[in-house]
């Protein structure tokens, strides 16, 4: 049997989605000469008084980048929108299949859990700035995972502030909305109690077999590449607060060591609590190249595994663009 060539509109469709992918980062479609008509910063300019050129040139660069948000979020959004609706044209015509990714869940029939994940934010001082926009960008993600969530759990953000603050601010002011996330700046223990804390951490010797929904699960939120090895292990001992890691080494081999980044530890934990069976969550959510001797057979269905290149390493930056804020 022969396969359907392309007619006119399709091969139009097609065009649309190369043209609107190949746009779709670039930002030279925004006019910055309008907001900025000089290439080069002025130099004699009193407000950079002290300054290096160099430095002065960075400031230039980010101050026109900055000032340029609304308009790349708009061109973003129409060019989304336009690849969309050429992808639509596209499965109408039956030239692609539409993908069989995790559909939101109706709001209706999302029961929200008992049990509380807090996000221990106290780690500022150890990241540099690329670590803290990654920690910023894995809240957002844990925000968006609670929309696609059979059971959604109340996230507190505690010992929130300083430069973490700040991203969020200039990124995702719309955090103030988001609905089942308390930023807070006070501790967990200020804000919990003792008794129901349990610190996660990869370095615990204890493995959790279950979540218990009368629990409150501290995850750390730092982005360290490896650099503090036990650091939150160390802090929940000090404190006197019991830890536990996943069981992922009773289900899996992974080819890296078994720290996992934020958002990844919640997703999992939601995917447990929705089918209370932790190889088909770490299935689905841990990046599929950690796995060690990786072969097809043990390939998830999910599309979260494979195109999801983060993990402890590298966390791709991602913007507010991405993390939308749930509607209701
Ligand atoms: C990138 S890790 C931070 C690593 C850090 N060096 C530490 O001391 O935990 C972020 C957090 O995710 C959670 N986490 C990561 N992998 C985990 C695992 N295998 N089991 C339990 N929690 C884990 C922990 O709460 C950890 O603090």
């Amino acid at each position: 049997m022969s396969s359907p060539q392309p007619s006119d509109s399709s091969q139009e469709a097609i065009q649309e989605i190369s043209n609107a992918s190949e746009d779709q980062n670039n930002t030279t479609q925004v006019d910055m000469s309008k907001l900025y008509p000089h290439e080069k910063p002025d130099y004699k300019d009193p407000k950079y008084a002290g300054m290096s050129r160099r430095a002065i040139k960075r400031h230039y660069k980010q101050e026109r980048w900055d000032a340029t948000r609304d308009e790349r979020r708009d061109a973003a959004k129409a060019k989304k929108k336009q690849k969309k609706e050429a992808r639509k044209r596209m499965y109408e015509e039956g030239l692609i299949t539409p993908p069989q990714g995790p559909k939101r869940i109706r709001l209706e029939d999302q029961v929200w859990s008992k049990l509380n994940v807090v996000i221990d934010c106290d780690f500022n001082s150890l990241m540099v700035e690329k670590e803290i926009n990654s920690m910023q960008t894995q809240i957002c993600r844990c925000y968006s995972s609670n929309r696609s969530a059979k059971y959604p759990c109340p996230i507190t953000i505690t010992s929130f502030g300083g430069d973490l603050e700040q991203v969020f601010d200039k990124k995702t002011p719309s955090r103030t909305n988001w609905k089942g996330v308390d930023f807070t700046t006070e501790t967990y223990l200020e804000k919990f109690d003792k008794e129901k804390l349990v610190y996660l951490s990869a370095d615990s010797d204890n493995v959790a077999t279950e979540l218990d929904e009368n629990k409150v699960y501290i995850i750390g939120g730092i982005v360290d590449k490896n650099r503090y090895k036990g650091l939150c292990q160390e802090k929940a001992v000090k404190e006197g607060i019991p830890t536990a890691q996943l069981p992922i080494g009773e289900y899996l081999q992974l080819a890296t060591r078994k720290v996992l980044t934020v958002n990844h530890v919640y997703e999992i934990m939601l995917k447990w609590l929705e089918c209370k069976d932790w190889n088909q969550a770490f299935l689905e959510v841990i990046p599929q190249r950690k796995f060690k001797d990786f072969n097809a057979s043990n390939q998830p269905n999910s599309s979260a595994a494979g195109e999801d290149s983060s993990d402890e390493e590298a966390v791709d930056e991602g913007s507010d663009i991405g993390a939308t804020p749930q509607d209701n």
